[in-house]
């Protein structure tokens, strides 16, 4: 038994969101497990369709109709899926924030980003108009917006792109969060300001002992970033692990395709290999493992049975039967 008091941080157990389509049934994320300490960082790394976003959005109870979510979501032992409505919309902007993929679903297009801070600010800390103004620019100059006093009175439009996405995470910060839900936070931002925003989301883990689920497709990003990783694929977490770990001797196949078969963790910018055929329908997945039509390793048994996510060492797991094998393997390319 786990107890409000032992259990800080974020507890992910059983997590399902499934979409009731025309086609079918889609489990866009399926029976996910996920731990993240205070002051850890855990990627969240799969091709596009995997079901990162699904998981970060079910998560903060963000799914919307026809999604449902089951499963247990804790944050410092409190359960945030049966939690009433308010209490978790004062928990988001407080205590646990997200970054969206695109900035402009995130801002507010009527109101200038400063607005925006302050109202944060107002609305989850005690602080008084002069303080909060204080905090707003300086908020402002750690994300890198110059001129903060003037930027602060304009409206999200009026940013570049970059300086949109550094907007909404000096909005996503205002309050200090304990927990973070970065998706993709850095991508369509040149590598200087890239580079800048992840110095700042580990100066503020540092600080704060803030726990961050970073969803990335770059595995330099993975590298320099984060702690632990998930590998997703086709809605379930395949594979998980320390970064060095992982990198060093992926035990899934998938997991091997993406990191390519020389892994590199010093290369500064990695995007994910693409690998050889294509993700599965959601609502019509393959018998067995649904990796099976495009794995190497796959055999009779893998067609048949699907793999059960198997802890081989701490903190280590993959749902691969042939994972050993896997790990053992010369590089196929
Ligand atoms: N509202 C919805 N209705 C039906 N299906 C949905 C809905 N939202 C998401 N999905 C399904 O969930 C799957 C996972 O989507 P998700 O956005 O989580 O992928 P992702 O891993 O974040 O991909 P990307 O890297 O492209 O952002 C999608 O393939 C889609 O089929
Ligand atoms: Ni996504």
């Amino acid at each position: 038994m786990t107890t409000a008091a032992e259990q800080s941080g974020l507890l992910v157990r059983g997590l399902t969101t499934t979409f009731d389509t025309a086609r079918g049934t889609a489990i866009a994320a399926a029976d996910i497990d996920l731990d993240v300490a205070p002051g850890e960082v855990v990627g969240l790394v799969g091709e596009s369709g995997s079901g990162k976003s699904v998981t970060l959005r079910s998560i903060m109870r963000l799914v919307r109709e026809p999604g449902k979510v089951r499963g247990r979501v804790e944050w410092n032992g409190r359960d945030l899926i049966g939690m009433p409505a308010e209490d978790l919309r004062r928990l988001r902007g407080s205590e646990i924030a997200m970054i969206f993929q695109e900035p402009m679903t995130a801002l507010n297009p009527v109101l200038p980003v400063g607005l925006q801070i302050d109202e944060n600010l107002k609305a989850h800390t005690d602080l008084g108009r002069k303080a909060r103004q204080a905090r707003a620019i300086e908020l402002m100059t750690i994300v890198g917006i110059p001129s903060p006093e003037t930027r602060l009175k304009e409206y999200p439009h009026q940013f570049s792109g970059g300086m949109r996405q550094r907007a909404m995470i000096a909005i996503a910060l205002a309050c200090s969060p304990k927990l973070l839900l970065a998706d993709e936070p850095t991508t369509a931002l040149d590598v200087t300001i890239q580079d800048q925003i992840l110095k700042l989301l580990l100066d503020l883990r540092d600080r704060l002992q803030m726990s961050v689920v970073l969803v990335t497709h770059d595995l330099g990003v993975v590298a320099q970033t984060c702690d632990r990783m998930a590998v997703m694929y086709a809605g379930r977490i395949v594979e998980t692990g320390t970064v060095p770990e992982v990198f060093a001797t992926p035990h899934h196949p998938y997991t091997r395709g993406l990191l390519g078969s020389v892994p590199n963790a010093d290369a500064p910018r990695t995007l994910l290999r693409s690998i050889d055929g294509t993700p599965p329908n959601l609502t019509d997945l393959p018998a067995g493992c649904a990796f099976h039509p495009r794995c190497a390793f796959a055999t009779d048994l893998c067609r048949r049975e699907r793999p059960p996510l198997e802890t081989f060492g701490p903190g280590r797991a993959a749902a691969c039967f042939h994972h050993q094998q896997v790990a053992r393997a010369e590089a196929l390319v």
